[in-house]
């Protein structure tokens, strides 16, 4: 080691540089005093390293429980909206291919009751079959609960004489510490199907997960629902979620597959009340 051949002048500028104690030596004594002291060093600055090392873990902790909270906090902020559809007036009504319905968002207490039962017998009617034939099977008391959980969100279409036609149960949630909405159901009446208004719902969905920050839209479908996963993934573009158990090692065979679209985020100036084209009644 340098100060070791280099004799008392580095010994002495050694201990300076390193902040050690002075001590009163003899020359002879001096070499294991070095080496002594060269150990120590060392031990100091193994220690400095790990204590950077931790020091970083606990910014990164520190980081990622912001950033968790932040994520918290979008949610609730979404759910605390009165309205969610109101920043899109152009999306109340949708007129096409011989349909006319309005659109409307609600908690679900603030849903008639009578809509709720159309909604799970709607449910029940397009769904029961497809999850008898899953693992999951049917279950009336499960659905009912899922679907009134105080939770739910319903964008609900009417006709023009006020009777519900299509629906969608979604909801503002944490999904694997992202904010996301998740689409629990869409589900429309034979009559009102293949006219353009689940994909225009969806639509809606997808502008409301931007307007209120939410990083995906997701859903889960069954691999055999043949129209599900055609309307989601070659109609709409969703693709198979990092969370889906197809995506991972698992060799059980699910029967469904969790979906999901990436929502890009919006800019700090549209985060501070900008509007978009969308909710300008623009798109
Ligand atoms: C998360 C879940 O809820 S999974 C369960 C999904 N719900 C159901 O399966 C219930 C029964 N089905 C339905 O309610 C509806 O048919 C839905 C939601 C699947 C689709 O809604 P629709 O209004 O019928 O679809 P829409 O008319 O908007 O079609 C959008 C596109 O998907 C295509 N598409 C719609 N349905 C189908 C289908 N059955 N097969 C193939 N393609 C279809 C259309 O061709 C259209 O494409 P285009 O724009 O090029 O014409």
């Amino acid at each position: 080691m340098r100060h070791r051949e280099t004799g008392w002048l580095s010994f002495f500028y050694f201990y300076y540089r390193n902040n050690l104690p002075f001590l009163a030596l003899s020359g002879k004594r001096c070499e294991v005093v070095i080496h002594q002291t060269e150990h120590i060093v060392r031990h100091k600055e193994v220690m400095g390293r790990k204590s950077a090392k931790s020091k970083e873990k606990k910014q990164k902790r520190k980081e990622e429980s912001a950033k968790l909270a932040a994520s918290i906090q979008k949610v609730a902020d979404a759910n605390a909206v009165e309205d969610p559809l109101a920043p899109f007036a152009a999306f109340r009504k949708y007129d096409r291919n011989g349909l006319c319905v309005t659109l409307d968002t609600r908690r679900v207490e603030d849903c008639e009751r009578d809509t709720v039962e159309w909604a799970f017998n709607l449910t029940k009617d397009n769904m029961q079959t497809l999850y008898e034939e899953s693992d999951w099977g049917w279950n009336d008391r499960d659905k009912r609960e899922e679907m009134t959980d105080s939770r739910a969100w319903y964008l609900v279409a009417k006709d023009q004489e006020g009777k519900p036609v299509a629906f969608i149960h979604f909801r503002f949630d944490m999904e694997e510490d992202e904010e996301v909405l998740y689409c629990y159901e869409i589900q429309l009446e034979k009559a009102v199907r293949r006219k353009g208004l689940g994909k225009f719902m969806m639509q809606i969905l997808e502008l409301m997960a931007h307007r209120y920050g939410m990083r995906k839209v997701m859903l889960t479908s069954f691999k055999h629902n043949p129209d599900g996963q055609d309307f989601f993934r070659k109609k709409l573009k969703y693709e198979i979620d990092e969370s889906s158990p197809e995506a991972s090692l698992y060799e059980e065979d699910f029967t469904y597959v969790i979906l999901s679209k990436t929502i890009p985020q919006k800019s700090p100036a549209k985060a501070n009340g900008a509007t978009s084209k969308a909710e300008n009644g623009t798109s």
